[in-house]
């Protein structure tokens, strides 16, 4: 295989401070503030061998702090490695920090040919791709007014854009889906598939393990700067999961069995898990327990957050009581999420309409740290569902349908 990335034992060293601050009076009295040290040496990567074809896309997975922005940064070249090497043949394209490199007094038109240049095309190559670029980013509105005017969703879409029209060989993506609503979301996505098959090399770093295994080829978890899994992307965000969720229970306090508001049962650790800095404290169904077959479903989320939290995410899930297996998930990610809660507020899923074959169901709801690191508060199996009517399958889906037979010869 002839790599278009190559990483061979690479590893890179920070330093970090603590704040040596005494933390009672006594230990005040007995050591006084003693100043800002040296800080300590720690490897932020460590060991890290990978190999990406051209054509080939490698998923990264891995918790706060765990090395992946680092890995990225290093193999766009920014930074020097303290070991081992990293070998990139062909023009990188960087989806790290959108917009971060325009200039806030050059117009979007400006600011596209500077960032053009600067990844390597030619000041023709800029012009002949530039109604490509602004009408991608949609900003044909605002493409001659200053980059400070933008939101900075804005910048964000023109970074994105330009970075995806300079035909890189290899791209470095950092968490991409915060880039606009979910339609501009899509178009993101579809343009890197068309990328990744124009035989472009791709890194991709997500919090999403089912965006990870859907374009991903292969994928690497890494933990503390260390590659911990390397393989399928099903095996590695699966693996990764597992641990994502006993860090939940780890988390989890411990607290009698209480009744939601609803009366149903909610037992810590069995069907309840989370920190619960946010807690869920009712559940509401509408029409109810009980719905017909393609009839609207309305998830009504009561949560309290005792302290401020940003970001937190909710989550609706529609799981098979028989088998667990999950019907519907939705989070939301797609709204762009990043009110802060305090206090009592509700969270409300609405569904036009729910064609699921007739059966009985688990509406299993939950609010995650914006990361998806751990949640907040997660019941699971707690709000039966049942779905009426219509003919019994055994799939899954229960859609209004029709049957037309045509044939040269009835039988009589
Ligand atoms: N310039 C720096 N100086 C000191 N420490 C740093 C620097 N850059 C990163 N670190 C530290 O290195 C470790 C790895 O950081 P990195 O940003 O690569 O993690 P990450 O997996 O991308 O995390 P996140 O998901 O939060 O973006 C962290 O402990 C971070 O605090």
């Amino acid at each position: 295989m002839t790599a278009a990335i190559r990483i061979e034992n690479l590893g890179k060293r920070f330093r970090r401070y603590h704040a040596d601050r005494p933390r009672t009076l006594k230990e005040t009295l007995v050591s006084g503030w003693r100043p800002r040290g040296k800080g300590e040496e720690f490897w932020a990567l460590r060991h890290v061998d990978l190999a990406v074809a051209a054509g080939e896309m490698v998923g990264i997975v891995g918790q706060n702090g765990a090395g992946k922005s680092t890995l990225l940064q290093l193999t766009g070249g920014v930074g020097t490695p303290d070991e081992g090497a990293v070998r990139v043949r062909g023009r990188i394209g960087a989806l790290l920090d959108l917009g971060a490199g325009f200039s806030g007094d050059l117009t979007g038109r400006e600011n596209v040919f500077v960032t053009g240049v600067a990844a390597g095309l030619t000041i023709r190559e800029v012009r002949r791709r530039f109604e490509r670029i602004v009408s991608f980013a949609e900003l044909e509105d605002s493409i001659d007014n200053p980059v400070r005017t933008y939101s900075s969703g804005m910048q964000m879409r023109l970074g994105f854009s330009v970075a995806v029209h300079t035909d890189p060989e290899v791209l470095l993506v950092d968490e991409f889906l915060s880039v606009g609503d979910l339609a501009f979301q899509t178009k993101c996505l579809n343009r890197i598939r068309e990328i990744k098959a124009s035989g472009c090399a791709i890194l991709l770093i997500s919090h999403s393990p089912t965006q990870i295994n859907e374009l991903c080829d292969r994928a690497i978890w890494l933990k503390r700067g260390e590659v911990v899994v390397a393989g399928l992307p099903e095996v590695v965000t699966g693996q990764y999961e597992v641990e994502m969720r006993s860090e939940t229970r780890r988390r989890t306090p411990h607290r009698p069995t209480t009744l939601a508001a609803s009366g149903l049962k909610l037992e810590v650790n069995r069907n309840r898990f989370g920190s619960q800095e946010v807690e869920i404290v009712d559940v509401r169904l509408t029409p109810g327990e009980e719905i017909g077959q393609g009839e609207a479903l309305v998830v009504a989320i009561e949560f309290n957050a005792p302290k401020a939290v940003r970001a937190p995410r909710f989550n609706v899930g529609i799981s098979r009581a028989e088998d667990g297996f999950s019907c519907l998930d939705l989070n939301t990610e797609v709204i762009g999420d990043r009110a802060e809660v305090l206090g009592r507020g509700w969270a409300t899923l609405s569904i036009k309409r729910l064609d699921l074959a007739a059966g009985r169901y688990y509406v299993n709801v939950g609010v995650f740290q914006s990361d998806w690191e751990y949640a907040y508060d997660y019941h699971w199996e707690v709000y039966p569902l049942r779905v009426e009517g219509g003919v019994s399958s055994k799939g899954v889906l229960g859609p209004p349908f029709r049957w037309d037979l045509e044939a040269h010869r009835a039988l009589s």
